[in-house]
């Protein structure tokens, strides 16, 4: 579903107008899991709007930057989703877990039988039938800078909008790891950890940030469940960071993933 008619611009984190019955939906599509440990497999996507950070990178602008949705109840969701045949569906955004109605929507999702997977970033934990927790927690170079500001003509001195990227340089720093968030995702689903890879740089930090999410874990975090994947909305970009984000893998241990969608489809939409 396009979701082009019913378009309302979302409040800054679009948690303001869901209820525990309707879901602020960006797009609602079938496709092939483009990321991690299911990459190929069938799978509907249900894209909430709205999110808590703002990723310089994020390849999902109208869901952050400037979110647009339609408000969908959870039996309207379920009813698309069931016009589909796949058996997996992926919540994602945005940031699904702000909104109370996804616990619903996985509840009546596992009630019919689907394997269920959430795309997080990981500053959110709540309790809910989710069979893979695919957490992408977000490392420094995620952060929006005046000079790393996707919005158009952010380049143009004096034009900053409401959403001016140096406001949510400190935000997102603040708001981008909430280790008792990660630790309680991994210690109550089965999980996968995404880093987003730009840069051979971004090594030191993601091995240090997992060493502080296995401290404050209860359970045992496989370097197999640890996936690396390259920054990149374009096949261009893609074709660009790959090589690093393999290598990485590589020397320490860890998996990398694809961007199966990107390569396949770029980035248009519902795909
Ligand atoms: C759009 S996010 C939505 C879910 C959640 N907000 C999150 O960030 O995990 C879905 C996935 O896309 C990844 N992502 C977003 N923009 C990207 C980019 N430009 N390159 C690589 N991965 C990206 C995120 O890290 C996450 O794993
Ligand atoms: N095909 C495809 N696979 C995906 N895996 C995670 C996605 C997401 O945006 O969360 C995504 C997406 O947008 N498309
Ligand atoms: S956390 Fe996810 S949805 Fe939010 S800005 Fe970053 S990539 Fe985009
Ligand atoms: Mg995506």
């Amino acid at each position: 579903m396009p979701v082009t008619s019913d378009v309302d611009a979302d409040s800054e984190d679009s948690a303001s107008e869901t209820d525990g019955d309707a879901l602020p939906v960006n797009e609602l599509f079938e496709s092939l899991q483009g990321e991690g440990r299911l990459a190929g497999v069938p799978s509907v996507f249900v894209r909430t709007s709205g999110c808590n950070l703002r990723c310089w990178f994020c390849d999902s602008y109208h869901t952050s930057w400037e979110p647009t949705h339609a408000t969908m109840s959870v039996a309207e969701i379920l009813a698309e989703v069931e016009s589909y045949d796949a058996d997996h569906v992926v919540l994602t955004g945005g940031e699904p877990l702000l909104h109370d109605a996804s616990v619903a929507l996985l509840e009546e999702l596992d009630a019919r039988g689907y394997h269920t997977t959430v795309e997080t970033n990981g500053t959110i934990y709540r309790d809910a039938p989710i069979d893979l927790a695919s957490v992408s927690p977000k490392l420094a170079s995620s952060t929006p800078t005046p000079e790393n500001d996707p919005r158009p003509g952010a380049d143009e001195a004096d034009e900053a909008g409401p959403t001016d990227a140096s406001e949510w340089t400190e935000r997102h720093e603040e708001r981008r790891i909430d280790l008792d968030a990660l630790a309680s995702l991994a210690e109550n689903y089965d999980c996968q950890l995404k880093f987003v890879v730009s840069d051979r740089a971004d090594a030191a930090e993601i091995t240090d940030l997992l060493g502080r999410i296995r401290d404050a874990a209860a359970v045992e975090i496989r370097d197999t469940d640890v996936l690396l994947m390259p920054e990149g909305a374009t096949k261009d970009r893609v074709a660009q960071t790959r090589p690093v984000a393999a290598e990485l893998a590589q020397e320490h241990g860890f998996r990398y993933t694809p961007r199966l969608h990107v390569n396949l489809w770029n980035d248009a939409p519902e795909t």
